[in-house]
């Protein structure tokens, strides 16, 4: 364990770090921060959640002289909600030195955005579209930039981006420090990333997997059709405290979304069609739990960190290896558990296991739920807040009308019917989601295959028809009993 004490942090930054309750460095910061504190160029790579955010923001402030008001840092991210986050835990880590930080992206309005420039942040947090526009004004200047950062690189020096990556560090001094971090890191990028930088230490915090052993990896197989279904009676029994279900399209989270909330869930979309204003009125009721479910494109996969996410769903398996870590490593974060839970249609269980191979990581195979499962997992929920209520004690009130109550009804009678008005009423709104293609694999591995498959078909009945029952319940425990040992 290291302390930040022994990373000769200065004083202001130790006191913010104090106020934030960082009590010791994470590995990836005890191994990146006194390489970049000594002026190196660094790769840094880390599961999810480790704290990579503080490993570079922390360098940065370093080397910020706060009496100058011009931008000495720059960040760029490969989303606005991520470019907001970067800024506000940078923000917080320099207050104390005085350093600011401004958070720049496409959507907001420009001529506010030049007025608040002038200003004078000394560190800038930046998507690389509208960097490129403020630079093209000379409403940003680049050439005091003394460290540049790549958060999320791999995502930024891929295709999507890496032109507009070339252009930014163009028009940056020569003799600046570049740092670059991300829980992933292909080896074709990473050859890319060292041509940009000046020789690069490379620090990879090892670890069997690829992805955050804290998180507990499941999946289901299911076809496409009965996949909405198997979502609402799965959020049912898990009653989710805060969960994302990532899709592959802007359609379909827009129609999970709805027909989520059409079947009495508090639910939102978020995708790149929206306005600024919608995704950022999402994200904010998201973290303050006014939505519980929020549907999403990978735009919410990289980087977002919204503490109390419990259950990360892929209603459809992504393409690449590297987005499946990131998607699921919205939960499980700073230590915490949390559960990933993918839907894989029978054509997909090849893709499945090219994701297993490339993360180094099992995902249990578990039935999907039955419609009688969800409605005791729904009861199940009654049944926990009412054990609260117990154990608070103040009911004495209630003993008397209690006492009266049970004289003329037996007390099974008397619980099921207070059980059935506090459960949330079950709806079976019929919803469609329209189709996707089913992802498919190169090379798809032939042979392991075959014993992964299982006829799930007794498992899908109309909703309400009740499925298979599956005897008694205990929330997690059943869950646990029905993985299918032959994959775990
Ligand atoms: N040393 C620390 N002690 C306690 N908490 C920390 C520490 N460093 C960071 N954190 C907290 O851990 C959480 C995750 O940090 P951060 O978002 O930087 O992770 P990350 O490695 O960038 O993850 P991702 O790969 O998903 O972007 C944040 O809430 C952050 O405030
Ligand atoms: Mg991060």
């Amino acid at each position: 364990m290291t302390t930040f004490n022994e990373l000769s942090i200065s004083q202001p930054i130790m006191t913010a770090l104090e106020k934030m309750g960082f009590e010791e460095a994470t590995p990836i910061q005890a191994e990146t921060i006194p390489l970049a504190m000594q002026g190196n160029d660094v790769i840094g790579q880390a599961q999810t959640g480790t704290g990579k955010t503080a490993a570079f923001g922390i360098p940065m402030i370093e080397k910020i002289d706060p009496s100058q008001k011009i931008i000495q840092g720059l960040v760029v991210a490969p989303t606005r909600e991520l470019a907001n986050q970067v800024a506000e835990e940078i923000n917080r880590l320099g207050k104390n030195k005085g350093v600011r930080t401004m958070p720049v992206y496409g959507g907001q309005h420009m001529e506010r955005q030049i007025r608040a420039l002038k200003d004078g942040p000394h560190i800038v947090v930046a998507t690389p579209g509208r960097l490129l526009d403020h630079m093209r004004r000379k409403t940003i200047r680049t050439n005091n930039v003394k460290i540049a950062v790549l958060d999320e690189a791999d995502e930024m020096l891929n295709m999507g981006f890496i032109d507009d990556i070339r252009d930014i560090l163009k028009n940056i001094p020569d003799g600046r420090q570049t740092l670059l971090f991300s829980a992933t890191m292909p080896k074709e990028i990473r050859d890319i990333a060292t041509n940009l930088m000046n020789s690069p230490k490379e620090v990879k915090v090892k670890s069997k997997e690829m992805t955050v052993t804290n998180i507990e990896q499941f999946f289901i197989e299911v076809p496409e059709k009965y996949k909405f279904d198997t979502l609402t009676n799965h959020l049912d029994i898990n009653a989710p405290a805060l969960a994302i279900v990532f899709s592959r399209t802007k359609k379909r989270v827009d129609e999970i979304a709805e027909g989520l909330q059409a079947r009495g869930f508090r639910a939102e979309g978020i995708h790149g069609d929206l306005t600024q204003g919608k995704r950022t009125s999402v994200l904010n009721k998201f973290k303050n739990s006014r939505v519980e479910v929020l549907v999403a494109t990978d735009v919410a996969a990289r980087g977002l960190d919204i503490s109390g996410v419990t259950h990360v769903y892929n209603f459809d398996i992504p393409q690449d290896p590297e987005s499946y870590v990131h998607r699921i490593g919205r939960t499980g974060r700073a230590g915490r558990t949390g559960e990933a839970i993918s839907f894989i249609t029978p054509r997909e269980i090849a893709h499945l296991q090219s994701i297993e191979k490339m993360t180094k990581s099992k995902m249990k195979r578990i039935m999907p739920p039955t419609n009688q499962e969800a409605e005791r997992g729904q009861q199940q929920v009654t049944v926990d807040k009412l054990l609260q209520t117990i154990e608070q004690k103040d009911l004495k009130s209630y003993h008397e009308t209690a006492n009266e109550l049970l004289q003329n009804h037996d007390s099974i009678t008397v619980i099921a019917a207070a059980l059935k008005m506090l459960t949330k009423e079950r709806r079976d709104t019929p919803v469609r989601i329209s189709s996707a293609q089913p992802i498919s694999v190169k090379k798809a591995p032939r042979g392991k295959d075959n014993n992964r498959r299982t006829n799930n078909k007794k498992f899908y009945g109309k909703r309400n028809q009740g499925g298979r029952n599956q005897g008694g319940r205990n929330r997690k425990g059943n869950f646990q009993k029905r993985r299918n040992n032959n994959n775990s």
